[in-house]
């Protein structure tokens, strides 16, 4: 089967975007991973499918699928790119669309800057719903918000870490490091991602904090291993890091692939705006495997 798709980047967090809004692909989870792979395929870190509006009130529908093939509820680099590539592509003459996905209701809108500010919704809080198994833990407490210990075995010695636990619509456990250069992202990030106190698997966060408003970000994505960047990923550490009492409500987060900026009140249920690049790279045609379908 051969398909057109757009390659995509937003901080170097790279997509294959597919248009579905005139009709399912219906591909398999080995095809997702065929687009993904940067030797067999065209190379992302995740698959975004376009598709029609699900509901009144709704512009579209937006599905995302990691590297490694599994459907996720968010991706806030990808939701830079969405909106960019909808307008670009003539699907909408709006600048700001209302966006279904897996975990709700998101609005990306063009800046006059070139830039795209997505509301991401509501950071979430419940344990259940991120979901993390604190049976039998104490938490740490950082004035009205807390950390939680994990210990990461088989890890030779055995190492416990603090993270920070929260919901970007996704799940994120974040930790604080001296520095980000240093940080055993690739060692510790496969523990964390497959914790068994994470029943979903997990986005392992690493944050260094430069000043109030200022910090720098690693993350070990779910699905995907390191990337330069995460939308989500730098949504959940300064949400965590405002709850912690270490910054200001808005933060610029330098990435290994550019500078995202995320703002949140740290009122519960307000929401966290992000505002970064979104940028098409290239377009083309893969003809994809169909001993994988
Ligand atoms: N790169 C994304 C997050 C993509 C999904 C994530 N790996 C997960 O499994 O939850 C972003 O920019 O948010």
């Amino acid at each position: 089967m051969r398909i057109p798709f757009t390659k995509m980047q937003g901080a170097g967090n790279d997509f294959v975007v597919l248009d579905e809004t005139r009709g399912l692909l219906h591909l398999s989870r080995a095809q997702y991973r065929q687009l993904a792979d940067r030797h067999f395929g065209v190379g992302a870190d995740q698959i975004l499918s376009v598709r029609p509006s699900p509901a009144p009130g709704i512009d579209f529908e937006y599905v995302i699928h990691n590297a490694d093939g599994g459907e996720v509820e968010q991706c806030g680099n990808g939701a830079r790119c969405f909106v960019r590539y909808v307008r670009d592509k003539g699907l909408t003459g709006k600048d700001s669309v209302r966006v279904r996905t897996m975990s709700g209701v998101i609005e990306p809108r063009l800046d006059a800057d070139g830039r795209v500010t997505v509301d991401m919704g509501a950071p979430v809080f419940e344990l259940q719903l991120v979901p993390f198994d604190a049976a039998g833990l104490s938490p740490q407490s950082h004035g009205s918000w807390q950390t939680w210990p994990l210990a990461l075995a088989p890890a030779a010695p055995s190492t416990t870490i603090s993270v920070a636990v929260l919901s970007m619509g996704n799940p994120h456990a974040v930790q604080l490091v001296a520095d980000v250069e240093t940080a055993p992202v690739a060692a510790q990030g496969p523990m964390i991602e497959n914790h068994a106190r994470f029943p979903r698997r997990v986005n392992a966060g690493f944050l260094q904090v430069v000043d109030r408003s200022h910090v720098k970000l690693r993350v070990w994505e779910r699905g995907a291993g390191e990337t330069l960047a995460c939308g989500t990923g730098a949504c959940a550490a300064v949400v965590a890091g405002i709850r912690l009492g270490l910054l200001d409500a808005r933060v610029d987060v330098q990435t290994r692939g550019g500078v995202l900026t995320i703002e949140w009140s740290g009122r519960e249920g307000a929401p966290v705006l992000m505002t970064g690049p979104a940028v098409t790279v290239y377009e083309g045609e893969i003809n994809l495997d169909e001993n994988n379908a």
